[in-house]
């Protein structure tokens, strides 16, 4: 008998999509049918595309979890972070695990990783482009001007902020909420001093950055790289990447290499930096990394011996949005007064999460702050109006 897939893991249950109605139940009952569609509408795909879309849609809907085909990219790895959840429904398994699975399978259906026209293809990417193209980015951009005439301290608290806001809107968050209300925000945990102390206390700091959607989000972080090389915060900075396209508007290197062009293209100040940027990856002040890990269906807790080495000689790691919250903290229905300490404790290095909240998991809050928000009757957990900035000194 396999175990069941929620069963506690240290103390709280991991979060599957059973419960009708939850978070977790809408994104896969809702989300990916309708994102197998928005990708099929995007692209003049084949008919061997459209049936393996089919059979996808199938499969995630009224079937059972099916394995990669043998020799399929990555075929080896989902067999062993799968064993137990094949043949098993969907929703019955790790949300994560399942939500992660659904983009690997996305990718396999329209031809991503295998040789011929289609390979590489992101079917992301008319999505991506669009928000990229679009008046919140423009609008990003612009803002970078007045920037420059603020005092030193609200610099910081802008870049900071910037990056955190970034967060709100993945594109897949949109698919399902519609656009998201401007500056319906509420900071509830707040610890940025930490990472401005810890930026500020040696003069070799190298910050890793793990990022998260590409466009809105990867520009302003793009920018918060930028201010901490150039303030002198850091001396070296780490993007943390995805090595292929993932949850929608997951940033990957030619994602990174579409905003560096858009902000060097916008006009300002925002070209200075974009130059500033490019120099820095000449130069190696900036590297990118494309971790396979980063697309693994796992805590990171369970992170390979070499992305962990790369993290402990991090000054400070930098973990953006939600499903690296989740990740970092564990995917489960953790007491949300739980310590984040103790939650990051397996952490190589000082660690904050900038993360606006868009899954049911949390963790770090008061009691007050806890039974405030509860009062609110809102669902304030996912829907991306709330956010924290936590940190692990
Ligand atoms: O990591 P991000 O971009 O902040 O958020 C991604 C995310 O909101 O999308 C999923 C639903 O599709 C959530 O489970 C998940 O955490």
């Amino acid at each position: 008998m396999p175990e069941a897939a929620n069963a506690p893991e240290h103390g709280a249950p991991v979060i599957t999509s059973e419960t009708p109605g939850s978070f977790a139940w809408s994104v896969l009952d809702k989300r990916h049918p309708a994102l197998i569609q928005q990708v099929r509408d995007a692209f003049p795909y084949t008919p061997e595309q459209h049936q393996a879309l089919d059979a996808l849609l199938e499969e995630i809907t009224d079937g059972v979890i099916e394995p990669l085909p043998v020799g399929a990219h990555g075929e080896r790895e989902w067999a062993e972070w799968g064993k137990g959840y094949f043949g098993r429904s969907w929703f019955e398994v790790p949300f994560l695990w399942a939500e992660s699975y659904f983009y690997r399978k996305l990718l396999q259906a329209v031809g991503y990783f295998e040789p011929g026209p289609w390979q590489g293809i992101d079917p992301f990417a008319p999505f991506k482009r669009a928000e990229l193209r679009g008046s919140a980015v423009a609008e990003e951009l612009a803002a970078l001007d007045d920037l420059a005439d603020l005092p030193p301290d609200d610099q910081d608290r802008a870049v900071l902020l910037g990056a955190l806001w970034g967060n709100r809107a993945d594109l897949g968050f949109r698919i399902s909420s519609g656009e998201v209300e401007e500056n319906a925000g509420n900071l509830v945990v707040d610890d940025s001093a930490q990472l401005w102390d810890r930026l500020g206390s040696s003069s070799l700091a190298t910050v890793c950055l793990v990022a998260d959607n590409s466009g809105s989000e990867l520009i302003p972080d793009l920018i918060l790289i930028d201010h901490l090389l150039q303030t002198g915060r850091a001396t070296h900075a780490v993007l943390h990447i995805k090595p292929y396209p993932y949850y929608v508007s997951d940033a990957t290197t030619a994602d990174v290499i579409d905003c560096l062009r858009r902000i060097a293209e916008a006009p300002g100040r925002a070209r200075q930096i974009g130059g500033r940027l490019r120099d820095a990856m000449g130069s190696g002040r900036l590297d990118v990394r494309a971790h396979s890990f980063s697309c693994a269906p796992l805590p990171y807790a369970k992170m390979p011996v070499d992305l962990r080495a790369d993290f402990e000689q991090a000054t400070l790691t930098i973990f953006k949005g939600d499903l690296n919250y989740r990740r970092l903290v564990g995917d489960q229905l953790w007491p949300a007064t739980t310590s984040f300490t103790d939650r990051t404790v397996y952490f190589p290095g000082p660690v904050i999460a900038l993360r606006t909240l868009k899954s049911d998991v949390i963790v770090g809050l008061d009691a007050q702050t806890l039974a405030a928000l509860e009062a609110t009757g809102e669902a304030w957990r996912t829907s991306g109006t709330h956010a924290v900035i936590q940190g692990r000194p």
